[in-house]
């Protein structure tokens, strides 16, 4: 058995977004990458998350799609992940879940605005929601589709996938990702938070304005990048 430093984390990834009450049944999944192996380790397809273990895990070649290590099926949206994983390089982890305040926003195909700094401290602006699938997009490689159409999201709003980690797929739900899985199981639980209170700031008033770009700019900018002051830097 190789790769058993990825297939630990990403089972505690998984295990995480169960914690975090972020995945119900079997629904969501976790994934992490090997980029100098070209391998990505995922959750195995609709197995109980209580019953997961790390050696469960399946090894899918970036490339092909190829199992290369596992017994078990990968999840089905492992199409998903890995096109993500080709189309956005700079990420080490991806979070997929079916959390219900982000679901509520996808279902309504409104992205999640940037209401308050506690949004600003983790995503820079709003998390967008994509097109719809297309009929054909869904008969044929659905989750390829799924994957392209996150991709095109934010090419066309000329998004970098590090400042915004997540998006809503358009009646579906949320994918959040990071440099590693744990960061993005962190930025999948921010995601959940920042849609619950977007919906109750939209209730108390639905004029609520964005947040104040100057405001945006110093939360999310203390936090990230060279010139980061947050924490014990
Ligand atoms: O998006 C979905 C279902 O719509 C997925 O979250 C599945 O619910 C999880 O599938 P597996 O990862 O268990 O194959």
């Amino acid at each position: 058995m190789a790769f058993e430093k990825l297939k630990a984390a990403v089972w505690k990834t998984n295990r995480d977004i169960v914690r975090s009450g972020l995945v119900q049944l079997t629904w969501g999944n976790a994934s992490g990458v090997d980029r100098q192996a070209g391998v990505m380790a995922i959750k195995p397809s609709g197995v109980d998350y209580d019953r997961l273990r790390p050696d469960d895990m399946v090894i899918v070649e970036l490339e092909t799609g190829r199992v290369v290590e596992g017994t078990l099926k990968p999840s089905t949206d492992t199409p998903t992940h890995r096109y993500l994983y080709l189309a956005f390089e700079e990420i080490g982890g991806i979070v997929h879940t079916h959390s219900r305040h982000a679901v509520a926003w996808a279902q309504a195909r409104r992205p999640i605005p940037c209401l308050g700094t506690t949004h600003a401290d983790h995503f820079y602006g709003e998390i967008p929601v994509t097109r719809p699938l297309r009929p054909e997009e869904v008969a044929e490689a659905y989750e390829h589709q799924t994957g392209v159409v996150i991709a095109e999201c934010f090419r066309e709003r000329g998004l970098d996938p590090l400042e915004v980690p997540g998006v809503l797929v358009a009646g579906h739900g949320p994918f959040a990702w990071g440099e590693t899985p744990e960061k993005a199981a962190e930025n999948a639980l921010v995601l959940e938070l920042v849609a619950e209170m977007a919906l109750y700031t939209c209730q108390l008033n639905p004029e609520a304005p964005v947040l104040e770009r100057y405001v945006l700019d110093k939360h999310f900018r203390r936090k990230h990048g060279s010139q980061a002051y947050y924490g014990q830097r």
